[in-house]
């Protein structure tokens, strides 16, 4: 799929809708200044976000570049032994950084909700999908007024995710397919009822069709439940079709935030979104267009002195050498981490 296609197709389809509304939507989860570390390695540095209330919300980048460690850490759940290093997250103004383990298990689960990467083995092989949602359940009595409106609600999100209920409650791990325990994870993750869902790589592990269903679905449950939504991907075909705000991330630094249109229409475009944009496969376009980015990510122990991409930019100067570029805001919230893409614009005062 040509980005074109991906533009085309995400004007009929995605979910962020109007995006100078969502613009004005108040903040649900603010990142500021985030580092996380596994020893001395820095595998999220300095991370700034906002996420707002309805949006669609991707956190893009190639594999080991931060994604899931950054959104592991909205969880409270950074895997041992990282460790927040600096900064904060703000939930609805709470501070999930710090808080301690009681509050952090009434805000997981029921406000904040992971559907994990590993989704196809999250089950118990053993017991029935309708025994696994009663524990959950029984573990949070205070979510529904009765069991049965329990059982009922997670019924109603079954039939959202486009699968029998009286199937899908009797039944075993095994006896379902690929695309069907990613859609049953993800309606567990909603059982709840949380404000956010985050999602690892929802679609990477399913065949094409399947990917088709999950992102028409992930429509739908943002559209009638209201759920505002995370994902984690390395696929910008996805990004475009899904999301209304991007994160770009690179080697642990976020590299490029913005809305979907700003991230790939606007002239304002970190080299590192361009080069991704340009090594988008295409189905039908002649695949000599595509460009596949020179050169290799750097490792977390060899960082470059600048800019983590200047080694593999054709843009690159001197200062991009010594000196690691900050993200810069335009009035949109644009963000862009780049000494020669900001240059024109810091001097004539238009970057926060
Ligand atoms: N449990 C861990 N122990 C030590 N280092 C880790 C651990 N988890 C992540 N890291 C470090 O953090 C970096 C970023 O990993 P992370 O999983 O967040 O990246 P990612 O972009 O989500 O990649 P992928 O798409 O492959 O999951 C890794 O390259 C690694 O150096």
């Amino acid at each position: 799929m040509s980005t074109h296609q991906m533009m085309a197709l995400h004007a009929d389809t995605a979910g962020g809708g109007d995006s100078d509304a969502r613009q004005q939507a108040p903040a649900i989860l603010e990142v500021d200044n985030l580092s996380v570390n596994f020893g001395p390695l820095r595998a999220v540095d300095g991370v700034s976000l906002t996420v707002r209330e309805g949006d669609i919300y991707a956190l893009a980048g190639e594999s080991g570049c931060g994604k899931s460690t950054l959104a592991y850490s909205l969880l409270g759940m950074v895997p041992p032994p990282g460790v927040v290093s600096t900064g904060q997250i703000t939930f609805r103004g709470h501070t999930l950084t710090g808080m301690d383990r009681r509050k952090l298990d009434q805000i997981r689960g029921a406000e904040i909700s992971m559907v994990f990467q590993a989704a196809m083995n999250a089950f118990n092989p053993v017991i029935t999908i309708g025994t696994q949602v009663e524990h959950v359940l029984q573990a949070h009595p205070d979510s529904f007024p009765t069991a049965r409106e329990g059982r009922e609600y997670f019924e109603y999100l079954l039939r959202l995710v486009r699968l029998d209920p009286e199937v899908v409650w009797k039944g075993y791990e095994s006896r379902l397919s690929g695309g069907m325990k990613q859609r049953v994870a993800i309606a567990l993750g909603l059982l709840l009822r949380p404000s956010v869902l985050v999602l690892d790589e929802p679609t990477t592990a399913l065949d094409i069709l399947n990917q088709r269903l999950v992102i028409d679905i992930l429509n739908d449950l943002h559209e009638t439940l209201g759920v505002t939504i995370i994902f984690i991907t390395h696929d910008l075909a996805l990004v475009a079709e899904l999301a209304n705000r991007v994160a770009v991330m690179y080697a642990g630094r976020l590299v490029e935030t913005g809305t979907i249109d700003e991230i790939f229409y606007d002239e304002r475009r970190h080299p590192y979104v361009s080069a991704l944009i340009r090594a988008v496969p295409s189905v039908t376009a002649d695949t000599e267009l595509i460009k596949p980015i020179p050169g290799r990510v750097p490792s977390l122990a060899e960082l470059p002195p600048g800019c983590r991409f200047a080694p593999r930019c054709a843009q690159a100067i001197d200062i991009c050498q010594s000196v690691d570029p900050p993200l810069l805001l335009d009035a949109a919230e644009h963000g862009v981490a780049c000494h020669v893409v900001n240059a024109g614009l810091s001097e004539k005062g238009l970057l926060k």
